[in-house]
């Protein structure tokens, strides 16, 4: 029996807010391959991720029930597994870990069993750095990590950062990885050739980092992190959403990594995207909720140290 060749594989990763959503919906814009599947895996009981992808041909799979990272490996697993049982042969697996995942557990996965080995070939490990708050991110563990394992670094929102802050950004990131090919954007804008085919995942290079990687190593996550997932069928009235919003930035933005969501705006036929990472957030008008969808609002908060009693007090006042 003839081998199958080996499906190539992408793994995005990078901190919360870094741009991996916005880096995929350009590829898959622009990928040439067809059937691409995509897997995106989410902090938290949500799947607002797949909300803000742009609908695609692509098929789009979704981990939600823990970190890709932890305790759902299995679940990558068998969805692996069942791709490569598809009739119709899956050309690339784009993965889009969550921003709290060490991709080492990620990139092991493709490597531990022979199967699994045999089956998939990881293309390259592309690392989003959020330029503008990496500073802020580095105290903690997972951004040091996912910039270690990457042979791409993408290092995206240049558009807020000045050229001193470029030239000292340059120098932090050479010290931690000086082997990846180095991307500098802004919005993730980048030729898809740039990204995809180039065969930068290098092991040998990896076990140099890490000599452990390929022994089964458990990953764990701050504990002072955390989720918080709202949802309410009732409309927000978006004066007091912005207002609690401006309050939450101001004396807990630097806490807050990530806040994201969908909301149902009583005063719109459209649904509202909500995107915030720390102090910076905007909200823009998606499309006109349709007849089969529940209008419904889901807001996602995760950050260090977050107060959920506060945050549902604040969520119950933006009601109509
Ligand atoms: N100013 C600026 N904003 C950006 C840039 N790239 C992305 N953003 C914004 O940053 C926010 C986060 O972008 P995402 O692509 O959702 O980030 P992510 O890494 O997927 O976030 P998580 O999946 O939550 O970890 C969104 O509001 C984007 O519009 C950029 O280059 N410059």
């Amino acid at each position: 029996m003839t081998q199958k060749p080996a499906i190539p594989v992408t793994i995005l990763t990078g901190f919360l807010g870094a741009g991996k959503t916005t880096l995929l919906n350009h590829m898959l814009k622009d990928i040439p391959e067809k059937n691409i599947a995509v897997i995106i895996n989410e902090f938290g009981d949500t799947s607002i991720d797949s909300l803000l992808v742009v609908p695609t041909r692509e098929e789009i799979i979704e981990i939600n029930s823990g970190c890709i990272c932890c305790n759902v490996r299995g679940d990558l697993l068998k969805i692996l597994n069942n791709l490569t049982e598809k009739e119709e042969k899956i050309n690339r697996i784009v993965i889009e870990t969550t921003g709290l995942a060490n991709p080492a557990p990620v990139i092991q996965t493709f490597l531990m069993d022979e199967k699994t080995a045999n089956s998939f070939e990881i293309d390259s490990v592309i690392t989003l750095v959020d330029a503008n708050y990496i500073w802020q991110h580095l105290q903690a563990e997972e951004p040091q990590q996912q910039i270690a394992f990457a042979d791409i670094l993408l290092v995206n929102k240049m558009d807020l950062i000045t050229k001193d802050e470029k030239t000292a950004l340059e120098q932090q990131l050479l010290k931690m990885n000086p082997h990846a090919q180095r991307i500098y954007t802004s919005f993730a804008n980048v030729a898809i050739q740039d990204l995809i085919g180039k065969k930068t995942f290098d092991l040998a290079n990896l076990l140099k980092i890490d000599a452990n990687l390929l022994l089964d190593i458990h990953h764990h996550h701050d504990n002072q992190v955390s989720s918080f997932v709202f949802r309410d069928e009732r409309p927000l009235d978006i004066a007091k959403v912005n207002k609690w919003f401006a309050y939450l930035v101001q004396f807990n933005g630097e806490n807050l990594y990530r806040y994201k969501g969908v909301l149902h705006i009583k005063q719109s036929e459209k649904r509202v995207v909500f995107q915030g990472v720390h102090m910076l957030f905007a909200g823009t008008e998606g499309h006109v909720w349709e007849d089969h969808e529940k209008r419904e609002s889901e807001l996602v908060f995760i950050g260090k140290q977050l107060n959920y009693q506060e945050l549902a007090r604040g969520f119950q006042y933006c009601l109509a």
